[in-house]
Formats: structure tokens, sequence, C-alpha cells
């Protein structure tokens, strides 16, 4: 396999919804350029990322633990992403239930649940991370609408009502770091070359933004080997590098299959040359918490049927929380 391709979805045409089927047929991942996010933009969400796990004390961190809703910090060796696997070796947070149209983060949405206050460094930076948010999803809406034609289903916009800003749905932005680990630095726990198992995601779609020199991200599209996703600048003057869009579960449930959600992992080299922590922020989105996962409507996805998977039955939450407890395997309340 070749590196992944690159999509301008900047101004859609007849040939970028041909580009984005075949880049989410056959590989189930492709870089994202054209979006509006500029660099600046992006540099700003990285320096938060950084400050909040390099500063805040480990049991202020830990005050906000990652419960059940998905919201919260994931301490280093919490998470089993490939449960046959040690645990990752890595440290995240993530904000949930956000209302897209006006930016509230990590709002209460189920009676008599305790809510999941956002930790005060994020508080005083609130805005930016607001604003962030309410682009990626903008951005999400816009590329499932191309994906919708792109697949002739008969209702253009059977991905985007599902997925409408201010309803309650599992999509999450998640800041990631995973440290950079010298040799002595080892023990026996994990396996250091290996950051975040291989796994598919979840979700619909995920959108993902890494730094250059940083790189780490893997894919198994055969089913044997592991291709690097290499680091790509943007064609726009001013732009942030184009993001990674990977397809997760549920588009590959509603598609029979047809779009790919392709294993994935990060792993770094041993005796690796970087010089410094990686971090990545990504953004999981899913559609509305009711959904269900029966097939499209699109005689394409009924004529081109590879898989047929068996979770008509269930809702995209539900789908959520049986992958959220397998990872964590009880860890979380
Ligand atoms: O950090 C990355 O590059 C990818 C992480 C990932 O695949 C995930 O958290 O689902
Ligand atoms: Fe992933």
């Amino acid at each position: 396999m070749g590196s992944l391709r690159v999509v301008d979805i900047s101004k859609p045409s007849g040939e970028t919804t041909s580009s984005l089927f075949e880049a989410a047929t056959l590989q189930g991942f492709l870089f994202i350029d054209g979006h509006d996010f500029s660099q600046l933009e992006v540099d700003e969400l990285y320096a938060i990322s950084q400050e909040f796990f390099c500063t805040v004390p480990a049991e202020v961190k830990q005050k906000y633990s990652i419960r059940s809703n998905n919201i919260g910090y994931t301490d280093f060796c919490n998470e089993n992403l490939d449960p046959r696997k040690a645990r990752d070796y890595k440290e995240g947070y993530n904000f949930g239930n956000i209302n897209f149209e006006d930016g509230t983060l990590n709002r209460s949405i189920a009676e008599g649940e305790p809510e999941d206050s956002i930790p005060p460094y994020f508080k005083d930076r609130e805005v930016i991370i607001q604003n962030a948010v309410k682009k990626l999803h903008a951005n999400a809406r816009k590329i499932l609408g191309l994906l919708a034609i792109s697949l002739k289903v008969e209702d253009v916009n059977f991905f985007v009502e599902r997925f409408r800003p201010a309803e309650v749905s599992g999509t999450v932005l998640r800041f990631l770091r995973y440290p950079l680990i010298r040799e002595s630095d080892l023990d026996d726990m994990f396996d250091p070359t290996i950051r975040a198992g291989a796994h598919t995601d979840y979700g619909a779609l995920t959108m993902l933004f890494q730094r250059q020199g940083e790189q780490g991200l893997q894919l198994q599209v055969d089913g044997e080997n592991w291709t690097d996703v290499d680091f790509v600048a943007s064609t726009h003057p001013g732009s942030a590098p184009p993001f990674i869009v990977n397809i997760g579960d549920l588009m590959s449930y509603w598609t029979n299959g047809l779009l790919k959600s392709t294993i994935h992992r990060v792993k770094f080299s041993p005796g690796e040359t970087r010089q410094s922590d990686r971090y990545s922020i990504v953004f999981f989105v899913h559609p509305e918490n009711d959904s269900t996962l029966i097939p499209v409507p699109s005689k394409y996805i009924k004529q081109a049927a590879v898989l047929k998977h068996d979770s008509s039955s269930m809702t995209a939450s539900q789908y959520l929380q049986k992958r959220l407890a397998e990872t964590y395997q009880h860890r979380i309340t």
C-alpha cells in the first residue's frame, strides 16, 4: 500500500466524492486537506494539551478520572485497546456530551447523574476548546454529507440527520500524550514500543491531528502487514496539516462493510530517535445515541454487501458501551 490519499474538501466536486469513496472502501483511512483549521488554532490546542498533562499534578488529574460515560482523564496503563496485549502507555483526557451548537462541554444529561465538572485548567481555556469542537463537528458533517453522495444513499441527508449538533451522542474530543520512553525507563510491565494496542474505532468517523516528527500510527489493511502513516503538509498556506480521517465500526455496519473500519495501532520502533513525547488530538464522531445500525438505503450498498453484521437490533450507544467495557474491563464506574 502506498501512502494515504489526500482529499481536499474545500471545493467539493465529483472528483472529491469519488476519491473519498475509494479511500474509504480500500484503506478506510485518508487525509483531509482544505478543512478550515489554521496552524495557529491547532498549535494552540496542542499547547493546552501539553500544559495540562505536564503541569497539572497527578492527584488533580485523577480527581477527574474517566467514567462509564467516556468523559474524563485516563491514566497510564488504564486502557487496553487490544485486550490480549499489555496496557497502553499513554495518558488522555476526553471531553464528551458536547453541545456543538453552543460549544457546552461535559454537559450533564441523565437526571441524578453526577456532573462531569471540567478540570479548572481547561475551564480557564474553555472558549478555545469550544470553538475547536464546533469546527470539528462541522467538518465531520461535511465529510459525512460527501460520503452519502459517494455511496448514492437514497436520502442524501441520511448521515447528517443522525449527527445533529445539539443532540446527545458519544462524540468525544480526546487529548492524548504518549511519553518518550528511554531505555533506562523500561520495566516488564508493558511492551515499550506499543503505545496504543491494535483496534478498530467504535464510532462512525475519527478525525486525528498528528504533528510532524511525532508519527507512530500504523494500519493493517491486509490483515497481516503494518503500514506507517506519514506526516503530510497542507497545500493551503497558513492552514493546519491535513487531518487523518478513518472509518469506524458504525459506518462499516451502516454500509454492510463496504466502508472499511481498519485495524490500527500506535507503535514506535525500539531505540526510537524522537526527542520528545508524542501528542495527538482525536475527535471520535458518533451518531445520536438512539441511531440504529441498519444498513443505509442504497442500491449500491445492497449490491456490494461485503459483510453482513448482526447489529441491526443495536443502537449506537449500546455498541459504544459494549466496546468501552471491553477496553477498560471494570476499571471505570
Ligand atoms: O494517537 C493516535 O494517533 C491514534 C489513537 C487511536 O487510534 C485511538 O485512540 O483510537
Ligand atoms: Fe483508534
